[in-house]
């Protein structure tokens, strides 16, 4: 087996078809890229197909070689990109595997969108800017996963979660992976440059730079990764806040606070399922040095009572009305519920369930953050007049919510106490 790109396969079958109506493909040298696209395009090649005038039977062959080369290499970017993210891990039933998956890149578009969406403030929302803001935050992402496997080519290639990947399965070379990365990468931050604004591209580069050359490097170093790896995470909602609002302010820091908390019991259930399939990739884990669980678990559990305030701190900020205080805080509660049940167990299965409701927190999450943002039409003209900004509006609303609560009675916070998350009841008529 010796191997060719599937560029001059595609010239060697045009050569064969042009010679042939039937070529046997038994004859053309395979690779397992080669196989791919192959494998798309057999059918125009099947003897049992009828035979037809030797020009037409060429036309048909180049076209078919040419979508298979599109599909193999439209998979492979794809991939490259962490279109998915899966692990595969032992259930407790049989010994048979069972392989979870989630679109981890429409996951880091879905903040970054959200993100935009909370730094428009008061403003309609701008659906090109926010498209745009997708769109490169996506090319970013892109590049930035593909960078990591480049640059992990042989752990991926020792772990059967990421075996079969397009750089350690040899369906794509690293310089071809390379300038995939570097073009998804300028393409995506000369976007966010050009329409939305230069703290969004900066912050997007950062991110690369942050996600590909430290946290990448870091993993085969220290446990510390993941915490870095939180940190990478965190910031496309950032981006996304920028590139609405041209600024970064305290209230952005909120969805970025909650994805970094959340991200820790997400990436500990990920590191205890896989633990062993870490070991082998050569991945320094928290989850390799604690082989009951318990150390994994307690930061899990800590990290999500972190989460426990952040409703209240969006209410009383002035990002989102006091049902997302409620909301927020039942939902932080039920994913502390799974991380401690993993504490008290520490079995598989009960990873699994941590594993599972982050998966079900973040866009539950984002919803209730979208859902429940303040958003007061009649205060848009009051601002545009007095020249204030998007971001400032939800401060305005803040020191408006700061100055009605100094006129109420301490009374009224006593009475709202054992529900911090609940508005404190008013005790006078404007
Ligand atoms: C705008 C921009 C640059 C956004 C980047 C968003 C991004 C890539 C977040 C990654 C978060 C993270 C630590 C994932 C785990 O990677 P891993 O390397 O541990 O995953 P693996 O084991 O599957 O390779």
């Amino acid at each position: 087996m010796w191997r060719r790109s599937p560029l001059s396969r595609f010239s060697s079958r045009l050569s064969l078809s042009s010679s042939s109506s039937f070529p046997n493909p038994i004859l053309i040298p395979w690779s397992r890229e080669l196989c791919a696209v192959n494998n798309f395009s057999q059918p125009p090649l099947s003897p049992q197909s009828s035979p037809k005038p030797a020009i037409s039977g060429e036309a048909s062959s180049i076209i078919a070689a040419a979508a298979g080369l599109g599909h193999h290499y439209a998979r492979c970017y794809w991939e490259l990109s962490k279109a998915r993210l899966s692990y595969e891990s032992n259930t407790n039933f049989n010994d048979k595997k069972q392989t979870n998956s989630t679109n981890f890149i429409l996951h880091v578009v879905a903040t970054s969108g959200t993100g935009y969406i909370l730094g428009t403030g008061n403003a309609a929302v701008n659906l090109s800017g926010l498209c745009y803001t997708c769109a490169g935050t996506m090319m970013i992402a892109a590049s930035a996963n593909s960078l990591n496997q480049i640059f992990e080519i042989s752990n991926d290639a020792k772990m059967k979660r990421t075996m079969r990947r397009p750089l350690p399965s040899g369906r794509i070379s690293v310089p071809h992976a390379g300038a995939w990365a570097v073009i998804a990468g300028a393409s995506g931050a000369c976007l966010l440059a050009t329409k939305t604004n230069m703290v969004a591209a900066g912050l997007g580069a950062a991110n690369l730079v942050l996600y590909a050359f430290v946290y990448t490097p870091l993993k085969q170093l220290h446990p510390v990764n993941t915490w870095v790896g939180a940190v990478v995470g965190a910031i496309p909602p950032l981006l996304g806040w920028a590139a609405a609002s041209g600024q970064i302010s305290l209230n952005s820091m909120i969805l970025p606070a909650a994805l970094y908390f959340w991200q820790i019991p997400h990436l500990m259930a990920l590191a205890h399922l896989c633990h062993s399939d870490y070991a082998s990739g050569g991945y320094k884990m928290l989850s390799l040095f604690d082989p009951t669980g318990k150390r994994t678990a307690a930061v899990a559990l800590r990290n999500c009572f972190y989460m426990v305030p952040l409703g209240f701190i969006a209410y009383d900020w002035g990002l989102t009305s006091s049902w997302f205080c409620i909301e927020s805080t039942l939902l932080t509660m039920a994913i502390a519920a799974t991380a401690f049940s993993f504490y008290r167990h520490g079995t598989m299965e009960k990873a699994r369930k941590m594993f599972h409701a982050s998966l079900l927190f973040l866009p539950v999450f984002m919803s209730g953050l979208l859902i429940h943002r303040v958003y007061d039409d009649n205060q848009q003209p009051v601002l545009e007049v007095a020249g204030l900004s998007n971001s400032a509006s939800s401060e305005v609303i803040q020191t408006q919510r700061r100055k009605k609560r100094a006129a109420q009675a301490p009374v009224a916070y006593a009475s709202a106490a054992p529900f911090p998350f609940l508005p404190a009841p008013s005790f006078y008529s404007p």
